[in-house]
C-alpha cells in the first residue's frame, strides 16, 4: 500500500517483558503491582500500544489510565471496543492479583463487557477501575468500569479468573 498525505504513523517503545514475570515467584501481587505503579517494575508491553498505565493499587482494586488516539479507531469511526475490553481485562486481572500471595498465578477465563457509550480520541484520559467481588481458592470474580474525561461511564464489565500455583522449575 502506498503512503500519502493521509497516512499517519506512531512509534511503540517497550521494555523487555521477561523482567516482571521473573519476580512473581517471590513477590506478593500487591507489592509487584505497587512497584509497577511506581515505575520500578516495567509495565506490560500492551500498554505501550494503547497508552495504558497502571495508576493506583489497593487491596482488591486497581486503577488504570488510558489515552486513546486515532490509531485505535475501528473502521466505523470510533475507538475499537477491543481497546476498552483490554483496559477492563487488565484492571479486573490486576485487582485479583493484589489479593494473591507470591508464587500464585492467575489468568482471565471470561469477561462480559457492556459498551455504554462510544469512545473517541478526545475521550481520554480514560480511567478504568477494577475490583474483586469475590476471591476464591480456584476462581476469583471481579468487576469494573471505564469513565471518560467528562465523568461519563463508557463501559462496565464483570469477569472471572482462574487461580493456580506457579510451576517451579
Ligand atoms: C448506540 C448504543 C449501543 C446504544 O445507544 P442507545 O440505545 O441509543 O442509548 P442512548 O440514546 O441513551 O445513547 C447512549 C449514549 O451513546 C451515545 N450515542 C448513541 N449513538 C451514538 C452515535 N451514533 N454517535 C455518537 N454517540 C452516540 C449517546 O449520545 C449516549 O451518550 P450520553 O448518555 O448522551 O452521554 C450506545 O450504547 C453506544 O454507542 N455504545 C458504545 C458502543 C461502542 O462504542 N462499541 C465499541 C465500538 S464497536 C467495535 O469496535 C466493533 C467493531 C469492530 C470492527 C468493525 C466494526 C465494529
Amino acid at each position: 500500500m502506498s503512503t500519502d498525505s493521509t497516512t499517519r504513523e506512531t512509534t511503540v517503545t517497550w521494555t523487555d517483558p521477561s523482567q516482571g514475570p521473573s519476580l512473581l515467584p517471590t513477590m506478593d501481587g500487591i507489592d509487584f503491582l505497587r512497584k509497577m505503579a511506581a515505575g520500578e517494575v516495567p509495565g506490560a508491553p500492551i500498554g505501550a500500544h494503547i497508552g495504558m498505565q497502571i495508576a493506583e493499587v489497593g487491596e482488591g482494586t486497581v486503577t488504570f489510565h488510558c489515552h486513546p488516539d486515532e490509531s485505535h479507531y475501528n473502521p466505523i469511526g470510533m475507538v475499537h471496543g477491543g481497546l476498552v475490553c483490554t483496559l477492563l481485562d487488565s484492571a479486573l486481572g490486576c485487582a485479583v492479583h493484589t489479593t494473591l500471595p507470591a508464587g500464585t498465578g492467575y489468568t482471565s477465563i471470561e469477561i462480559k463487557v457492556n459498551y455504554l457509550r462510544p469512545v473517541s480520541k478526545d475521550s481520554g484520559p480514560l480511567v478504568c477501575t477494577g475490583r474483586v467481588t469475590k476471591g476464591g481458592r480456584r476462581v476469583a470474580f471481579a468487576e469494573g468500569e471505564v469513565v471518560d474525561n467528562l465523568g461519563k461511564t463508557v463501559a462496565t464489565a464483570s469477569g472471572s479468573l482462574l487461580i493456580f500455583p506457579l510451576e517451579t522449575t
